[in-house]
């Protein structure tokens, strides 16, 4: 079983998956790391990224899935996955792929992106990744959760889905 921390730029993927992957021991893939460094200078020039430049990074990222599926390891991956076409991709990559949005609205996040410093992401790309946001669909596995409690809050709720399941006691270090 794999958990996508899904949602825009500035929803608290990073913050989130890398605690709950910390609490619950599990491998932690970040999408950022997958980006060829052709989509990084771009998204840094302030230009959105298209389909064509998500796909290779995204079929990357379920293949690093797949990888851990050969070998039974249940995994955390942040990613934006936005369209429902991207976590198409990434459920390529196992049997049972489960999605976690972050929701917020625009203002919180401008504001979290306001006070964000030393990430290539540059905030003037929130208004297109909210148009590219495609929510969850009644048929995807997953849940949304609205960003406005604190980061504690939000990783205990994450901890709580991912462990149950996987079946495991949320508070039981690995
Ligand atoms: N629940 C929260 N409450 C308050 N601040 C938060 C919360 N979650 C994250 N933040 C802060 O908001 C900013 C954005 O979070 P983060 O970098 O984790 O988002 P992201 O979704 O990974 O963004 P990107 O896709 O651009 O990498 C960071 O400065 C982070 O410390
Ligand atoms: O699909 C995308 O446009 C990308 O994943 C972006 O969301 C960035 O990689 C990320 O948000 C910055 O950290």
């Amino acid at each position: 079983m794999h958990f996508v921390v899904m949602g825009v730029s500035g929803s608290g993927k990073s913050t989130v998956a890398l605690r709950v992957a910390e609490r619950l021991g599990l491998p932690l893939a970040e999408a950022d790391g997958f980006h060829p460094a052709a989509n990084i200078a771009k998204m840094s020039a302030g230009v959105p990224l298209t389909d064509e430049d998500r796909r290779p990074w995204l079929a990357s990222l379920a293949e690093w899935i797949a990888a851990h599926e050969r070998r039974g390891a249940p995994t955390v991956v942040a990613c934006s996955a936005l369209k429902r076409a991207y976590r198409d991709i990434l459920r390529t990559g196992a049997p049972d792929v489960r999605f976690l949005h972050l929701h917020g609205c625009g203002s919180l996040l401008a504001q979290r992106l306001a006070e964000r410093s030393g990430h290539f992401m540059p905030p003037a790309l929130l208004d297109s990744q909210l148009e590219t946001l495609e929510p969850l669909e009644g048929d995807e596995e997953g849940v949304t959760l609205d960003i406005t409690p604190s980061p504690d809050v939000l990783v205990e709720r994450v901890v709580g889905i991912v462990a149950a399941g996987l079946g495991r006691v949320p508070g039981a270090r690995h």
